[in-house]
Formats: C-alpha cells, structure tokens, sequence
C-alpha cells in the first residue's frame, strides 16, 4: 500500500515518526517534506499529497500542520479526496469507518507524537463499512 505524507514546519519529527512506523510495517511512502522547521507554506506541501490520492498515485494521505485545519482545507479542494483532521484514535477509525476518508490531517501543535502515531496506524487499518454511510458519502461530492 502507497501512502504519500506532507507537512509544513510544524510536523517534521512528527512525520518522521510516522514515516518509520509506516516503513516498519511495509507500507511504500512518499515524502513530500518539508524536511526541516524553516517557515514554509502549508498549501506547498498539502497539495502534493492530495495530488497523489486524487489520481489514485497513492492509496492513502497523511498532513500535517499545526492546528490540522490549514492543510485539511488544502487536501480538501481536490477531487475524491475526504481528509479527516484527527485528535484522538478514535475519531481517525470513525473517519475511515463512516466517512471513507482517505487522507487524514494531524494538529502537531496539540496532540504527542505517539498520539499521531497511533492514528496513522488505526487509520490505515481501518476500512470503510459502506451500508448506509456509503449513501451518504456518496453525496458529499459536489459535480
Ligand atoms: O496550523 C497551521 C495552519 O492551519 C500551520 O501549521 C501554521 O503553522 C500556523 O498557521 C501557524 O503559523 P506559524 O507561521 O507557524 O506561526
């Protein structure tokens, strides 16, 4: 399974940690950075991501920003894409349970990096149960 990652200079260790569970665990990942804690622009790095997804070039996304919510909105605009910003594990397994949500958006500035871990993980293990969510899912998509 292919994962492509992207965060801005709140999240470098935090994707670092991630990126080296997922690697552990055989999940192919792409790196889209930003690598250091230099001032960088979110939408830079959560397109890329959101990219991949849209043109099934990855199956699944993770972003990362300080609050979750810029990169989400970013991720967001592209079509197919359902990102799910996460605070606790249990909402990242009700984002793939119910919503179908294939990218999921991190808040670095306000959860621990083992935190962030453990949703990735229970994300990405986590599938979608269809039945009625699937009709509701269905009607998110604008055209
Ligand atoms: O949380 C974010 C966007 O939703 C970003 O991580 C920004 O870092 C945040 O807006 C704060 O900006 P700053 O330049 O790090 O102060």
């Amino acid at each position: 399974m292919k994962i492509a990652i992207g965060n801005d200079h709140a999240g470098p260790e935090y994707k670092a940690a991630i990126v080296k569970i997922l690697e552990a665990k055989g999940y192919e990942v792409v790196n889209y950075g930003t690598d250091t804690f230099e001032s960088v622009d979110y939408p830079d790095f959560g397109h890329k991501v959101a990219m991949d997804v849209e043109t099934k070039n990855a199956d699944f996304g993770v972003v990362i920003c300080g609050s979750g919510n810029g990169i989400a909105i970013t991720a967001n605009k592209h079509q197919g894409v359902r990102c799910a910003l996460c605070w606790i594990k249990e909402i990242a397994i009700l984002a793939r349970q119910h919503n179908d949500a294939n990218v999921i958006s991190i808040p670095a500035r306000f959860v621990a990096i083992q935190q962030a871990v453990e949703m990735v993980e229970a994300f990405l293990s986590t599938d979608f149960e269809g039945g009625r969510h699937a009709n509701r899912v269905n009607k998110i998509a604008c055209s």
